[in-house]
């Protein structure tokens, strides 16, 4: 698959979420929405409200991940609100299977998402169940953090597990990714890049996530994946 962009608002300026969407609507695939509890992790960010307000305005499909303590009991609803793809963290569901065919049944994308400290070959013969993978490349939580290459080489794995058994699972990277690190997530087999910081700490949002897919296509087409 063509690598695919998916800027965070976690970033973007919370009293305009609208207007910042539109500023990369004609550039970027997806929009990352970083929902977080204050339970799984420390930081509080928004709910399914919030999502139903933005599905009104974006012109881009939502990408909804979920960093909360119970994604059994809200992973459904937002599939239901309209969210295209909404992922739920292995670390935190209690029915994944469950939950990811609920997603899928609402008409969405189902993704599992892990940790960095969370091994993903346990996770292997869940791929049929899955539409996407995300690994996260910081501590989940807050954005602007440095990317943690120790996660590369579960990328890669990620990537052979997936080659392997010839599944559309989507492989995305999800933490600290800029035009610093953006060709080593790709040449390690990522093709779905959320950007937070790299994207609404730029000048130009919509040119930073241009220039982000061209590094992600050349690296991408050099590894041949
Ligand atoms: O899930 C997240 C944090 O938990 C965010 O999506 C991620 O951190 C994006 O922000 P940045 O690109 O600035 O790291
Ligand atoms: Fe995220």
């Amino acid at each position: 698959m063509a690598p695919q962009i998916a800027p965070s608002i976690l970033s973007a300026d919370f009293a305009r979420l609208a207007e910042d969407v539109e500023r990369v609507a004609d550039s970027a695939d997806w929009v990352h929405v970083d929902v977080m509890d204050n339970h799984f992790v420390p930081n509080l960010t928004l709910g399914l409200p919030v999502v139903q307000a933005l599905l009104k305005h974006s012109p881009l499909p939502l990408d909804c991940h979920l960093m909360i303590e119970d994604p059994d009991r809200w992973a459904p609803e937002y599939a239901e609100a309209g969210a295209k793809s909404v992922t739920i963290h292995a670390e935190a569901a209690k029915a994944p299977i469950r939950t990811l065919r609920a997603i899928r049944a609402a008409g969405a994308r189902a993704g599992l998402g892990v940790n960095p400290a969370t091994p993903v070959d346990g996770f292997a013969d869940l791929l049929g169940e899955i539409d996407m993978l995300l690994l996260m490349t910081v501590e989940p939580g807050f954005g602007g953090q440095r990317f943690l290459d120790v996660v590369l080489p579960k990328v890669r794995r990620a990537r052979e597990l997936i080659k392997g058994r010839d599944l559309p699972v989507w492989l995305q990277v999800d933490g600290g990714v800029s035009a610093e690190t953006i060709e080593r997530c790709a040449e390690a087999g990522a093709d779905v890049f959320v950007a937070g910081s790299a994207v609404y700490g730029a000048d130009d949002p919509a040119e930073a996530v241009r220039r982000l897919r061209g590094q992600a296509e050349d690296a991408t087409a050099k590894a041949g994946w």
